[in-house]
């Protein structure tokens, strides 16, 4: 059995059509009208101990819905999802042990009482045992350096701050596995790097296995190894950032500097027909083509018959630029899984 299974999962929500106005809102009191939004439509993947995946798609596209059915706080419409053998909705006080949870954008820390408090009530709510609270505060205090402001509350932590204080709180209890959504949104580099290095880390060591939400992609290649995309509601691909590549970033770019200016008229745009040169910097070009019908060497070879080369490099598209294609639509549904 996988640590989290999910089947044919679906979440819609009943949203009020309210006319405008003191009337509108008079009309919606005695004759209410709702409308269906497929927020979830139909997700299946499970996913196996020990590993790290990223669970991305644009705004709107249910990430977020996702997460909150596989916490147990939303109930799903139709389908199932098993957490270590529990269904996290029907089964919600027991899997609050199987989990943990950080929501970038609000925090599960007491907002008034100092963090060490808050760790307290923690350890009392999931009954850790002393043995194993003090290992892991020591543990994550160091790698996060939450000893430093362990004393304030979480009111008078920066983001930074109270982020890493939050994904402590969220690992206090040893879960199998970890839920975080958007847990770098507005952190500076410098912390972002330490967040990621920190997750990284859990997972190779502990074996924590991590379902991760994030916009941006850099944070996603450096700690999962596991990319699923979710586009209004459906699964688009599911697989790792090579895969993603190689399936759908088709061009490939080299750059290639030359002795001397390509002549206004070149003809290698004749012979090889599609290929894209664009001049970016003088005697620079960058040649993009289609890899299924050129090789780098085709390229090569041509280009050297009109003239000179003095250096080249083969530039691999990267995870960024075919997300984006995915989130602009500009890749067909075909690879719907
Ligand atoms: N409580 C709600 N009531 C009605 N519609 C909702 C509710 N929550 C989300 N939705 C809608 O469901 C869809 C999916 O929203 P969700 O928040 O899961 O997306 P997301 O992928 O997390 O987006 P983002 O990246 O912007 O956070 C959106 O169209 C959103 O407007």
């Amino acid at each position: 059995m996988s640590l989290i299974e999910v089947n044919s999962l679906c979440k819609n929500y009943k949203i009020a059509d309210k006319e405008q106005g003191l009337s509108g809102m008079l009309k919606h009191i005695v004759a209410p009208k709702y409308h269906m939004k497929e927020a979830v439509k139909d997700i299946n993947f499970t996913v196996e101990k020990g590993e790290s995946v990223a669970y991305i798609g644009s705004n709107g596209a249910g990430k977020s819905t996702t997460i909150k059915m596989l916490t147990g706080i939303l109930k799903p419409t139709s389908g199932n999802i098993c957490i270590n053998g529990l269904d996290p909705y029907k089964h919600r006080i027991q899997s609050t042990k199987n989990i943990g949870v950080v929501f970038g954008q609000r925090t599960q820390l007491w907002w008034d009482i100092p963090i060490r408090e808050s760790f307290s009530m923690l350890k009392e709510i999931y009954e850790i045992p002393n043995s194993v609270y003090d290992a892991n505060i020591k543990y994550f205090g160091e790698i996060l350096g939450v000893s430093e402001f362990m004393g304030y509350p979480a009111r008078k932590l920066s983001l930074g701050q109270r982020m890493r204080a939050d994904i402590v709180a969220s690992l206090i209890h040893n879960p199998p596995v970890i839920y975080l959504d958007e847990p770098t949104i507005g952190l500076d580099v410098a912390v972002k790097e330490r967040v990621c290095e920190f997750l990284k880390k859990i997972n190779k060591e502990r074996g924590t296995t991590i379902l991760l939400t994030s916009h941006d992609l850099d944070d996603i290649e450096k700690v999962c190894s596991r990319i699923i995309v979710i586009d209004h509601g459906k699964k688009l691909f599911d697989g790792d950032a090579a895969l993603l590549k190689r399936k759908y970033a088709y061009n490939r770019c080299i750059v290639v500097k030359t002795a001397y200016d390509l002549p206004k008229e070149n003809k290698i745009c004749n012979e090889l027909p599609n290929i894209t040169v664009e001049k970016t910097d003088s005697h620079v070009y960058e040649i993009s083509f289609n890899q299924d019908e050129y090789s780098a060497y085709n390229i090569i070879q041509k280009l050297s018959e009109y003239l000179p080369i003095v250096d080249f490099s083969l530039r691999e598209p990267s995870v960024e630029q075919v997300v984006k294609k995915i989130y602009n639509g500009e890749i067909e549904r075909e690879f719907e899984v």
